[in-house]
């Protein structure tokens, strides 16, 4: 069976997730395409998808017959809606992250999910299928003995003008924090917020650098530098340390060379190419689970305490030095 898939949102990642379906993935088909700007939807169409319909409303992508599941690309705050729709039309849900702007929206999801009775949602937090953290998973759980800290840095070497302070935990550290829940098997009990120095390439609205501290129910500490003007790469870092050893997120392959008395290691600059590989196992496992009329991988679940700590997150950069606590609802069974 081919699964017929419709995008909503044609933008960068939604454009790029067609692309993935209509020429590197197999199982998949894009039938239909949508977005609030329609010139972006019949672009995508003319360059990837030329026998794909093109809705002016997602609404209606999502009804329509000859959609079996649904990609949710467009901008943040139009995820919730599109992906309520999804479920109550029944149909596999991909949605781009956040799962919802407000912890409230979260629920709101997650509550529909387990009234429809089977998991329908997948969140795309791409880092779990990464290569290098799936390496590091495998030695955390099995070489290192018990997680006690992890030191990380989320860098990119700028951000656009709209780029403010909260974006720093909803935009950019958004990933760390799911990636740890799923690293370390644990969930967050308390954030705070430190901000060193300010760099002279921030723009006003957003302090830059900031240091987020996490402490997990387990009694892990995790200190995260966001560093979002580093001007010298994507740099993504990761050191887990054990009782018995500490372990690295290996650096993506590059080539060194070794000229002119220097030996160096080019660093990338653009985090669609970091995490290239990841965008395609992920989608892959989308299409597996949907082809039976289910999903897998990040859950609404993953995506609603993403949220609820996030918002902790926020609240810790609004009370800087404060360590604001996390709580978290117990968990519905349909995600055991
Ligand atoms: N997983 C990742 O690493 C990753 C990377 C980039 C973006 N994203 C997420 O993907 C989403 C889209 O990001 P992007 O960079 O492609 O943004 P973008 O601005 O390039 O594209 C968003 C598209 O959504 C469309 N849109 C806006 N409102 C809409 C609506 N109501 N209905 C249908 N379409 C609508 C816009 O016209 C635009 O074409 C965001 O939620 C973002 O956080 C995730
Ligand atoms: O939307 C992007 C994307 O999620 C990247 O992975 C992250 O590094 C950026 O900070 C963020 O702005």
């Amino acid at each position: 069976m081919t699964l017929r898939i419709g995008v909503i949102g044609t933008g960068m990642i939604g454009r790029d997730h067609t692309r993935r379906i209509a020429q590197v993935l197999a199982g998949a088909e894009i039938v239909a395409l949508s977005d609030y700007n329609p010139a972006a939807a019949r672009a995508v169409q003319a360059d990837l998808a030329p026998d794909a319909m093109v809705y002016d409303k997602g609404e209606e992508l999502i009804a329509a017959d000859d959609v079996d599941a649904v990609l949710v690309c467009s901008t943040g705050s139009t995820h919730e809606a599109y992906v309520l729709a999804a479920i109550a039309a029944g149909k596999p849900c991909f949605c781009e992250k956040p799962l919802a702007t407000t912890a409230e929206g979260a629920k709101r999801i997650v509550d529909a999910e387990v009234a429809a009775g089977k998991r329908l949602v997948q969140v795309g937090f791409m880092r779990r299928y990464d290569a290098g953290y799936q390496m590091l998973k495998k030695v955390v759980d099995s070489q290192i003995g018990t997680p006690l800290m992890v030191h990380a840095a989320h860098r990119n070497p700028t951000v656009p003008e709209h780029y403010v302070t909260p974006m720093a935990i909803h935009d950019t550290l958004i990933h760390e924090i799911d990636v740890f829940r799923w690293l370390l098997d644990d969930d967050y009990v308390s954030a705070q917020v430190v901000f060193p120095r300010k760099s002279s390439h921030a723009h006003g609205k957003l302090a830059d650098p900031q240091i987020v501290l996490l402490e997990t129910a387990k009694g892990v500490r995790i200190d995260v530098e966001i560093f979002v003007n580093c001007r010298y790469g994507y740099d993504i870092q990761c050191q887990v340390v054990g009782e018995e050893g500490l372990a690295n997120l290996p650096e993506p392959m590059n080539i060194t060379t070794r000229k002119n008395a220097a030996l160096s290691t080019p660093i990338m600059t653009d985090w669609k190419d970091r995490f290239v590989d990841s965008y395609d196992v992920e989608l892959a496992d989308f299409i597996k689970a949907a082809a039976q009329g289910t999903a897998s991988g990040p859950s609404s679940w993953d995506g609603y305490v993403a949220a609820i700590s996030s918002d902790a997150c926020v609240e810790a950069q609004e009370k800087t030095g404060q360590i604001i606590p996390i709580t978290l609802p117990a968990r519905p069974a349909l995600y055991d």
